[in-house]
């Protein structure tokens, strides 16, 4: 990036206040406009920048739009008209889309660079931003033939500077292939998770980390995943139904092998452990892990029992080791009487933290 340069995000949401925190740690100035005052007001208080509107000073050299698709071409038309920035980027989860409203709004092309960091939560708004939400993650960037190389090379630095790893793709191509890894993904989660709607007590009292793992973004904002649906919704469509076909297929092989004798019921059965296989195969094709908890961080799991005040007599033994804990979660069943804190330390802290834990009879394993 370019020595400490200027750039606007509109959108102070997750996505909005991340990319603005993650400039900031680079050196970046930053201001932020939202039309929500909250947002802005929490995004400005969270150090992710000073609001647009108090600021003076020419155009800014990126403007970062963090809103949500359908609205991406109308707040791209305003900021140019303003004379905003520079150059353009958006994050928006489809790209096909607003790069045709764009057109038909009659923006300047050259100057905007569609984009999308591939990492997000299953939270929104600005207090669910964190600064190296991006670190690792691919970030595609989407330019037309029209985009002017000079922009594709400033908002390439741009999302480089966040810590991601730009791919360039066609706008059409990318809503294929997130259609296939993130949104058709993210209908089936919701649909699992929906399963569990009329759960009975017992059932969820048995849940365990896969159907949390399976059912995590099901948690996602409803209303910023329609607008995300609506504007792909024929790649989409398409990978729903070759998973439906695959569950179908499954649900009738399973009746018909518990209503046949054994040696049907095994080569009835193989049919589904050929979709598991596949399953194996395809997930096994997914590249190595990237980003999720920062490399430069390790993880201390901590077993609590599930009473008062517990979680902060863990913190209050960190601070008397002088150990400072960069992130905390918690895995636990409702019901069960004890607990596993994970705390996120730097690796040369990791130790310290164990060892004061211990002594003080909390159940640390063993360091990895
Ligand atoms: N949530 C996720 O995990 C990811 C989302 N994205 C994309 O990022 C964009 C933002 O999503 P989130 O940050 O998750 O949503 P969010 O709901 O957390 O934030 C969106 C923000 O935009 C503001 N906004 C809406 N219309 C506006 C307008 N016309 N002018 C100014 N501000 C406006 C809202 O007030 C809100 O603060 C979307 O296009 C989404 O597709 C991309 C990657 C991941
Ligand atoms: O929560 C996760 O793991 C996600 O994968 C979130 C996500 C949501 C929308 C995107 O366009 C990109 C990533």
């Amino acid at each position: 990036m370019t020595q400490n340069p200027r750039v606007v995000v509109i959108g102070t949401g997750l996505i909005g206040t991340s990319v603005a925190l993650a400039l900031r740690g680079q050196g970046a100035e930053v201001l932020l406009a939202d039309s929500d005052a909250a947002s802005l007001a929490m995004a400005v208080e969270l150090g992710a920048g000073t609001a647009l509107a108090e600021s003076s000073g020419g155009p800014a050299d990126i403007a970062v739009l963090a809103v949500p698709p359908a609205s991406v071409a109308r707040v791209l038309a305003e900021a140019q008209k303003e004379g905003m920035a520079r150059y353009y980027t958006d994050v928006a989860s489809v790209k096909a889309r607003p790069v045709m409203d764009a057109i038909e709004l009659g923006c300047d092309l050259a100057g905007y660079v569609p984009g999308h960091p591939l990492a997000g939560r299953e939270r929104s708004g600005p207090a669910a931003a964190r600064a190296d939400l991006f670190l690792g993650r691919p970030w595609a960037l989407c330019p037309t033939p029209a985009t002017d190389p000079a922009a594709l090379e400033a908002v390439t630095e741009l999302a480089r500077a966040c810590g991601a790893e730009v791919h360039l793709v066609d706008p059409i191509e990318h809503d294929k292939a997130v259609a296939l890894v993130s949104h058709g993904p993210h209908v089936v989660s919701a649909a699992v998770a929906a399963r569990l709607e009329q759960a009975p007590d017992v059932a969820l009292d048995l849940a365990g980390t896969g159907v949390r793992d399976v059912t995590r973004i099901a948690a996602s904002d409803p209303a910023l995943w329609v607008g995300i649906l609506t504007a792909n919704a024929e790649p989409v469509a398409e990978v729903l139904d070759a998973v439906a076909a695959d569950l179908a297929l499954a649900a009738a092989m399973l009746r018909a092998s518990s209503s046949a004798g054994p040696d049907v019921a095994e080569v009835i059965m193989a049919k589904v452990g050929d979709l598991l296989g596949r399953g194996n195969t395809g997930r096994a094709r997914i590249p190595g892990k990237h980003g999720g908890t920062p490399v430069t961080d390790a993880l201390v799991q901590v077993v609590i029992p599930d009473r008062p005040g517990e979680l902060a007599r863990i913190f209050e033994a960190a601070g008397d080791a002088g150990v400072n804990i960069e992130d905390v979660s918690i895995e636990h069943s409702p019901g069960l009487p004890v607990g596993v804190a994970e705390l996120s330390v730097k690796p040369e802290a990791a130790e310290t933290l164990a060892l004061a834990l211990r002594e003080r009879g909390w159940s640390v394993p063993v360091l990895p």
